[in-house]
């Protein structure tokens, strides 16, 4: 019996099927791969094709896109230090659990304070979290400006936009920077390719 937060008497319950069993029948080994960076960065692209390059090699992966998640599971939550530090947590637990159900979860975050993204590594096995920092100058983030926000927070429209005034806290010891090469950004299917092979060398591709 213990007491954790607000709940006192609870108890837990540990399931026959573990974890190196899903695994096995998954032939692959759960991770999280959290991708990092400003807004514009290419955080979702990379997800996305990073996704769609592990289903083509018979490897189950699922998104966790910031966006997508504030739809639901974090709908209510705004952009203040606190909420972005709950929205981290939330979606650090969440994977946590993809990841022990055998899958290749990729969670796709601005993510922009340092202790938010390393309280989420704490959570997992320190090899299962695999920081990919989407290295991207924020000119080049505000000149895609594909939501337009950029513009609205120069304007002074969005108050606390990440990067304008609102800070963003690069990573120190991530395990994959994606960066540009002579001032190109390299296309989604190398940046893909480039988390792949990571996954590949560390053996999460196979049990
Ligand atoms: N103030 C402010 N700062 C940054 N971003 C903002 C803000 N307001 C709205 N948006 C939109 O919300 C998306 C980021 O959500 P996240 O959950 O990834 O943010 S965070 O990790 O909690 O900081 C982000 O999406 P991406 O562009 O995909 O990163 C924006 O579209
Ligand atoms: N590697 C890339 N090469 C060219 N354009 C890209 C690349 N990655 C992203 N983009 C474009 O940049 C914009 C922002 O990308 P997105 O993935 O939505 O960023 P984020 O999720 O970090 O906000 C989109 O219009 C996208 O098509």
């Amino acid at each position: 019996m213990s007491t954790l937060g607000n709940s006192t008497n609870i108890f837990w319950h540990e399931c026959p099927v573990g974890n190196s069993e899903r695994q096995k029948l998954l032939n692959q080994k759960g991770c999280v791969v959290w991708i990092t960076g400003l807004s514009g960065s290419g955080k979702s692209t990379l997800a996305c094709s990073l996704s769609r390059e592990l289903h083509s090699r018979g490897k189950l992966s699922y998104v966790l896109d910031g966006d997508n998640l504030r739809h639901g599971l974090n709908k209510g939550l705004g952009f203040s230090a606190e909420d972005r530090t709950e929205n981290i947590r939330r979606v650090g637990e969440v994977a946590k659990l993809f990841a022990d159900a055998g899958l290749i979860c990729i969670a796709s975050l601005i993510s922009p304070y340092r202790k938010d993204r390393d309280a989420c590594r704490a959570m997992l096995t320190d090899a299962n979290f695999i920081e990919v920092f989407m290295n991207m100058p924020l000119s080049l983030c505000e000149l895609r400006d594909p939501k337009g926000l950029y513009k609205l927070a120069r304007a002074g429209k969005i108050k606390g936009f990440t990067g304008i005034d609102d800070p963003y806290e690069p990573p120190l010891n991530c395990e994959i920077e994606i960066q540009e090469k002579d001032g190109v950004c390299p296309s989604p299917s190398t940046m893909a390719g480039q988390v792949v092979s990571y996954l590949e060398d560390k053996g999460f591709l196979h049990q």
